[in-house]
């Protein structure tokens, strides 16, 4: 039993959306009757674990504030930065609870029993985070458009978001990693860096990240899926 209010909500928010090549940042299209970020604020909202919200938004950004969700008493509004870690590193910044998970804007289709599971594993040192095993046959190319070799993929996953560690190691952690140099693209790569070796529960493959514009009506689709289902 994971105690009330135990976890921080970090909520990532402050990207440009580039891939999706909208007029606006993807995490502020509709999807489902509202915009993705409502709708994954509220895949957050309503879980006893977490206690609050910490959105990072673009600094100048306008459409925020202009979400009924923005006046939501438990979401706290930062800055967020150049690049996702930078904004999670923000956001970091404002967590006073000793757990903390940190899920992308973009991944509106989270299911509750997958929440549970990352939260449930990720109360422990070395922390974790929701992934999910490569279908495909992976090969590597070679930089010219052709293969250079296939890659066994028996152990191979997609990292996705709850990511879900203790809130001063993974501070540290991304810090020294950002300042080092490194490449971070999502909390368990800083927490590896540092040593850790998070535990990899296995979720579902409909945890999308919103990226291409092929991806929002397949977030519409799996929305009406998960809502069916609790009918
Ligand atoms: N400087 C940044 C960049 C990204 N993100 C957030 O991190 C999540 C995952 O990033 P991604 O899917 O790459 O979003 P974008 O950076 O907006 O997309 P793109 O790379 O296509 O521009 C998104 O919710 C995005 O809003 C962020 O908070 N701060
Ligand atoms: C955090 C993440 O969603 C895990 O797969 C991914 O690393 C985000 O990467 P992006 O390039 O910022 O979309």
């Amino acid at each position: 039993m994971i105690p009330d209010q135990s976890f921080t909500a970090v909520v990532p928010a402050a990207g440009i959306g580039s891939r999706m090549a909208a007029e606006i940042p993807k995490q502020y299209l509709p999807l489902a009757g509202c915009t993705v970020l409502e709708q994954t604020l509220a895949r957050l909202l309503n879980h006893p674990a977490i206690g609050r919200i910490i959105v990072a938004t673009a600094e100048q950004d306008p459409w925020f504030e202009r979400l009924a969700i923005a006046r939501e008493p438990r979401i706290l509004r930062v800055n967020g930065g150049r690049e996702r870690a930078d904004s999670v590193l923000n956001a970091l910044a404002h967590v006073e609870t000793d757990w903390v998970l940190v899920h992308d804007a973009a991944r509106p289709c989270l299911h509750r029993a997958d929440l549970d599971a990352v939260l449930a594993a990720g109360r422990q040192p070395q922390g974790a985070l929701l992934a999910s095993r490569v279908r495909d046959t992976m090969k590597r190319g070679d930089g010219q458009g052709a293969i250079s070799s296939s890659v066994p993929r028996d152990e191979l996953w997609h990292a996705l978001t709850p990511q879900c560690f203790a809130t001063a190691p993974l501070r540290q952690a991304l810090n020294d990693a950002l300042v080092a140099g490194c490449a971070i693209t999502d909390e368990a790569s800083a927490m590896e860096w540092a040593g850790f070796h998070p535990r990899l529960v296995e979720g579902r493959a409909d945890n999308i990240k919103i990226t291409r514009p092929e991806d929002l009506g397949l977030a519409g689709f799996f929305l009406q899926q998960m809502n069916e289902s609790k009918l």
